[in-house]
């Protein structure tokens, strides 16, 4: 039984301008101890289809799915009481903009003692010290005076490495981070990549990566999800997906890439829709 499984999973949110499909029939299944990434461009239905799963979609989402299950338990028809036990504690996310995810009126422990205290009953000294902690494995400079800065005194890269504590502080058994290098400077990117796939392989949680990056894939991914407008184009190991991509919007992707380059200039996706089919 895989960690998560999702079968034909649709999503058609209702706009001013009529209904909008935003995901069209996708499966998706990750193992525990396992790094899947979905790659595909904007627009492509990545996030769309994550929030659907943490229930985080705006009531003018219409979702269906055929399954959609965390460990044998049906996320479809959970109470709100249920899913409050699962999400933010066995699932957890991290988003691409840390400082606008994190609680600005609130400080850095604050703000982590009080995901321990609403999931884990921790409180007080115990919290505090399991803060530390967390802090500590995420690479925050001395946690025990960083407690009391608010997001606005840190660094982009020092709140993404909140967030991911606060993502991490309930040992989720499955965390899905949404593009969480993008807003980061070139860098920064590598160091918070890293940490994910350490945080990964030390837990042994399974990790969904949402990326519109080949390179991310390229250094994180066990197995990709291509994804263009709502669809699966291709999904594959991630040596098979280099090696030997079998979609034509997997090869235009790839084609894309700037070391891929032949010419004097460099391909884009458009290039090859046509001739791809796609
Ligand atoms: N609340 C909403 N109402 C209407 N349309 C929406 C809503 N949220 C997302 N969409 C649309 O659904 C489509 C998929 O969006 P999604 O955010 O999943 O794309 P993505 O692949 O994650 O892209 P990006 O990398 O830019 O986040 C887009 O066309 C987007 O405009």
């Amino acid at each position: 039984m895989s960690l998560l499984e999702i079968r034909n999973l649709k999503v058609e949110f209702d706009t001013a301008k009529g209904p909008f499909k935003a995901l069209d029939g996708v499966d998706y299944a990750v193992d525990a101890g396992e790094v899947l990434a979905i790659v595909g461009e904007s627009g492509s239905g990545k996030s769309v289809a994550m929030l659907a799963t943490m229930g985080l979609l705006p009531n003018t989402a219409t979702i269906t799915a055929d399954k959609m299950e965390f460990e044998g338990l049906d996320l479809r028809t959970l109470s709100a009481k249920e899913r409050r036990r699962v999400i933010g504690k066995d699932i957890s996310m991290i988003f691409q903009e840390p400082i606008a995810s994190l609680n600005p009126c609130f400080t850095v422990g604050f703000q982590l003692s009080e995901t321990l205290k609403t999931h884990m009953g921790l409180k007080g000294r115990k919290a505090r010290d399991r803060v530390v902690e967390i802090l500590t494995s995420v690479g925050i400079p001395n946690p025990a005076e960083r407690l009391s800065a608010f997001p606005h005194q840190m660094s982009g890269g020092q709140c993404q490495r909140v967030m991911i504590a606060m993502a991490i502080a309930c040992a989720p058994k499955l965390l899905i981070a949404d593009e969480p290098t993008t807003a980061l400077d070139v860098t920064i990117q590598k160091q918070i990549l890293d940490l994910l796939v350490k945080l990964q392989q030390d837990s042994g949680m399974g990790l969904i990566m949402i990326t519109h990056d080949m390179g991310v894939v390229a250094e994180t991914a066990d197995r990709v999800i291509v994804q263009y407008k709502g669809r699966k184009m291709e999904e594959a190991d991630v040596l098979s997906l280099f090696e030997n991509p079998k979609n034509p919007y997997t090869k235009a992707l790839l084609s894309a890439l700037p070391e891929n380059a032949t010419g004097d200039r460099l391909p884009t996706v458009s290039d090859f829709a046509e001739a791809g089919g796609f």
